[in-house]
């Protein structure tokens, strides 16, 4: 039975995976769209003209990224909408604008005019009818230590050769920024707690926790 009508997931479902780099978003965004029979919106890194870039020099790059970033977020929240949902989503925009965007200017790679365009265009965007909040947000979350082990496992040189303490502030500011988002329910997993890479049986547990959450949420909003 296919798990999608054994935990009664209605299809129109969307639910937005977010987490710091490396963390697994990828993997587990894929494995609940095949396992659930949901498209995925994915977020394209090798077609990205900016990103290779920006991690050469922040100060240059940041504010072209972060435009690139949310228009592309924009045309993804617009297939989302048009297909009437039924996706697993690869990162939120809340992530662009309450992490990347916020970071790179509290850190001075983004002028204050830059970031006010920037934040205003966002604020512009969300006021259309395509950006629904998603129904669950999985944020998953794990040691920094693990975190930084799989930047170097897979293999991004961009990403292998920005230094450490770069991976470890953003780390931080995930853990503070999850900690105050109430914009839709969140349900947090421990990258400790399952296996997607050996055990295909690991992926189970966690759509049944996403039909508890669903189904409370629902009850709650009667
Ligand atoms: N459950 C897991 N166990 C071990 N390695 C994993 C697991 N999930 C993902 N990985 C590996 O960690 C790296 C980052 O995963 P990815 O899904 O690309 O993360 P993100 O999309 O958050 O950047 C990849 O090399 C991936 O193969
Ligand atoms: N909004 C962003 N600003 C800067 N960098 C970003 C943003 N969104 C994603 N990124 C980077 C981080 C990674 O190097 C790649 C892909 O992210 P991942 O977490 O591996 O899916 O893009």
């Amino acid at each position: 039975m296919e798990l999608r009508n054994k935990y009664s997931i209605p299809k129109n479902t969307v639910i937005t995976v977010t987490g710091t780099v490396g963390v697994g978003k990828s993997t587990m965004t894929n494995t609940l769209a095949n396992t659930l029979g949901f498209r995925t919106s994915l977020e394209k890194v090798d077609t990205n003209p900016y990103l290779d870039k920006f991690y050469q020099d922040f100060k240059r790059w940041s504010f072209h990224l972060q435009i690139y970033f949310l228009a592309e977020r924009f045309k993804e929240q617009k297939r989302m909408f048009e297909y009437g949902g039924g996706f697993i989503q690869d990162r939120s925009i809340y992530e662009d604008t309450g992490i990347f965007a916020q970071m790179h200017y509290e850190k001075g790679n983004m002028s204050e005019v830059d970031y006010q365009t920037y934040t205003s265009l966002f604020e512009a965007m969300i006021m259309t009818p395509y950006f629904p909040h998603p129904d669950l947000l999985i944020y998953l979350e794990g040691s920094i230590e693990d975190i930084l082990e799989r930047i170097q496992k897979r293999g991004r040189l961009m990403e292998q050769n920005t230094p450490v303490e770069y991976w470890i502030e953003m780390h931080k500011r995930y853990e503070n920024w999850i900690n105050s988002f109430n914009a839709c329910p969140v349900l947090r997993i421990n990258i400790k707690d399952y296996d997607l890479m050996n055990d295909g049986t690991s992926i189970e547990p966690i759509i049944e926790k996403i039909s508890f959450f669903l189904k409370q949420t629902k009850e709650l909003q009667k």
